[in-house]
């Protein structure tokens, strides 16, 4: 590596290593005070970003103990008010590229140098201040468009920044995004499809939705992957015309792109070609692109063609006074006229010649082609960067720059902003409140029709079925906990994009999980329990019976959630789960009395959680009637629960929830299903 000022390796996993590469400075554009198509949002100045041989390996998949190079050697730059597209044939890492420059790499090792103004971006600065557009629909389906974009511009901007201007910003980007019509539509999900506003909806404005998520903190710089994959060629380019508008206003704009129209390709500046993770151009798009596929790329026919055909197209216009070149090619005569038609499309071509030129094996000389080329040299990183060496970065970028913390709002604004949005529609879901009450509903009237009023009956004969009906309470929010496995596994993709934005940490997340779960069974276990307790006519305290239930049911969720956070799929954690739970049964003292259990299984005994939930009630109910039950012993001496104390247990079951709480928030910090 050339900068001996830089690190020649940074570790992905570790961010990117904020030590700041002294030679080169920054490049920075401020937007035109007069440019009149700024008057939308307060979009920010644009950074250069400068890429020199930059490369990206990863384990290989294929061959053991190998690494396998995804980029190679890449040197480029990307300008503030430039839209660039990454092109090539599929799997030539242009995605990894735009992962690697947005921050978004979570495996893998980075060699060369990247920097964003002049300095090295922390990962912080990359997650905050650059937006990412995914092909993906990471959205909240229950939240309507409106809601959804001040849901992200209230983690996104400033907690100090008043509701009211937050409120602006989004109606400017309703509007500007073309969103107006549908920002009341609720974005709703695949399965709900069927309504006809939300169908519009994701046939036509998904996209655009997409880009103002990734526009709300009105970023320096913006990614999109595969923008328009899956649109038809107009709303295509309608989209495309969006972003150039951005590009115009100042920012720096990079996006991967298969298979442009002549029409959305003529929206971009330059073009970065890839093949197998080396770059085969980079330069204008257009002519000049035409022009060095022609001359250096030995068997581009199609490109020398197309050249001859703008040639052509371009004298004839010339001598008829025409307007566009387009117009001119189709005024070429005879069976010209087709070929022109089909070959006006410079992007194709491009691409066409590099993908046969891949499948023929020549990937590298096509690389070498470029790399020994006189384009190389005027429009390589180097005259930038040293165009560049005079200027210094303002204070605000260069802060942004070195930031450090993971967010822009603190956590508990955090939490506030994702109970106020995804809470408050939860809690008026049927769909979500249904697996939440439902059981549990069903269990309590089943316990309170089945042992109604035998409570208070101490015959020998009815402790069975008391300290059984007692077990099955105690068993319920254990087996119940697989309704809070979708919370955490269908979410997954929506956790890690808006985590990879910067919204929120784990903590807050799991924070306002927890909050919005227990809140309600707050509610449900106090109801429930009152029925079931005064119906049955049990023994002791009601208080101690609803608070087992309640944090038996706690820790049954955080249980849930760190099964969930653990497995890859539901499949998984829906196996999981279950088993897990089923293996308590054997060892809550109820099936075997703990005396029973062989000595190398007591340790699992102490550490089933179902054991001291069952045993508090039981304490609970039996204290004050300790009556003779089995084989001359009473019915606590029986179950080894003589001389317990039911607050004591009631801790130990609250130790549970801490532990598997804590778990929960390391396995969602920790376990990645999602490499990138
Ligand atoms: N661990 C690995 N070992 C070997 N090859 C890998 C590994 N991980 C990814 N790849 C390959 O790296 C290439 C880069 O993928 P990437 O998604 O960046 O390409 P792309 O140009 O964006 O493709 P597409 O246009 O299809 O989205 C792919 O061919 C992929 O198969």
């Amino acid at each position: 590596m050339s900068d001996t000022s830089m690190p020649d390796v940074v570790d992905v996993e570790a961010g990117m290593v904020a030590k700041s590469s002294v030679s080169d400075a920054a490049f920075f554009k401020r937007r035109s005070s007069s440019d009149n198509t700024s008057s939308a949002n307060n979009v920010q100045a644009g950074l250069c970003i400068l890429m020199k041989d930059l490369s990206y390996h990863v384990a290989s998949n294929s061959q053991r103990g190998e690494r396998a190079y995804l980029l190679k050697g890449v040197s480029a730059y990307l300008e503030p008010g430039q839209m660039t597209a990454l092109m090539g044939p599929s799997g030539s890492g242009k995605t990894t590229l735009l992962d690697l420059l947005a921050g978004r790499k979570t495996v893998g090792k980075t060699e060369g140098h990247l920097s964003f103004g002049g300095s090295q971006p922390t990962k912080q600065f990359l997650r905050r201040y650059t937006g990412y557009v995914e092909q993906f629909d990471t959205l909240l389906g229950d939240l309507t468009v409106r809601e959804m974009l001040m849901y992200t511009a209230e983690l996104k901007r400033p907690m100090e920044e008043p509701l009211a201007d937050k409120r602006r910003e989004v109606e400017v980007l309703l509007q500007r995004l073309a969103l107006s019509n549908c920002s009341d539509v609720k974005i709703g999900d695949p399965m709900s499809k069927g309504i006809s506003a939300v169908q519009r909806f994701h046939f036509v404005s998904l996209p655009y939705l997409l880009i103002g998520i990734a526009l709300i903190s009105n970023p320096r710089v913006l990614f999109l992957d595969e923008p328009t994959s899956g649109l038809d060629s107009y709303t295509a380019n309608e989209v495309m015309k969006v972003v150039r508008g951005l590009a115009a206003d100042g920012t720096t704009i990079a996006a991967t792109i298969h298979s442009p129209t002549a029409a959305t390709f003529a929206l971009f500046d330059r073009v970065m070609l890839l093949v197998r993770g080396q770059l085969v151009y980079f330069g204008p798009q257009g002519l000049p692109a035409l022009q060095f596929a022609a001359a250096e790329w030995p068997s581009s026919t199609a490109a020398s063609e197309l050249l001859e055909l703008h040639r052509r197209a371009t004298v004839q216009q010339t001598a008829t006074g025409g307007d566009g070149g387009v117009a001119a090619a189709g005024r070429v005569k005879g069976r010209e006229v087709a070929v022109a038609a089909l070959a006006f499309n410079d992007a194709e071509v491009l691409v066409e010649t590099v993908t046969e030129a891949d499948q023929r094996g020549d990937a590298a000389s096509l690389a070498a082609a470029y790399d020994k080329s006189a384009l190389r040299k005027v429009s390589g990183p180097a005259p930038i960067h040293q165009a560049a060496s005079s200027s210094s970065l303002p204070d605000q970028v260069a802060k942004e720059l070195a930031t450090r913390s993971e967010t822009v709002t603190p956590w508990f604004w955090g939490l506030w902003t994702l109970i106020k949005y995804r809470t408050s529609h939860n809690y008026c879901n049927p769909a979500w409140l249904g697996p939440r009450i439902g059981d549990k509903l069903l269990i309590s009237l089943i316990i309170l029709t089945l042992y109604l009023g035998v409570g208070d009956n101490m015959a020998p004969d009815n402790l069975v079925n008391v300290q059984s009906s007692l077990f099955m309470w105690a068993l319920l929010p254990a087996f119940g906990a697989a309704s809070y496995v979708p919370a955490i596994v269908l979410e997954r993709r929506l956790f890690v994009r808006e985590r990879s934005d910067g919204l929120y940490r784990v903590f807050t997340y799991l924070a306002a999980k927890l909050v919005e779960e227990l809140l309600l069974s707050l509610i449900i276990t106090l109801a429930f329990s009152a029925y079931v307790f005064y119906g049955v006519q049990l023994q002791g305290s009601w208080v101690v019976f609803w608070l087992v239930y309640f944090v038996d049911l706690s820790v049954g969720i955080v249980l849930a959630y760190l099964v969930a956070a653990l497995s890859p799929n539901m499949d998984v954690a829906n196996a999981a789960l279950p088993g897990f739970v089923v293996t308590l049964l054997f060892f809550a003292g109820q099936l075997m009395t703990v005396d029973s259990i062989p000595d190398w299984w007591q340790w699992y005994s102490r550490i089933d959680f179902l054991r001291y939930a069952w045993g508090a009630l039981m304490l609970n109910q039996f204290e004050d009637h300790n009556v003779e039950f089995a084989g001359g012993k009473t019915i606590l001496e029986y179950y080894g629960l003589l001389g317990a104390d039911k607050w004591t247990y009631v801790g130990y079951l609250s130790l549970f929830w801490i532990v598997f709480a804590t778990l929960a928030l390391l396995a969602l910090t920790f376990v990645r299903h999602q490499k990138r």
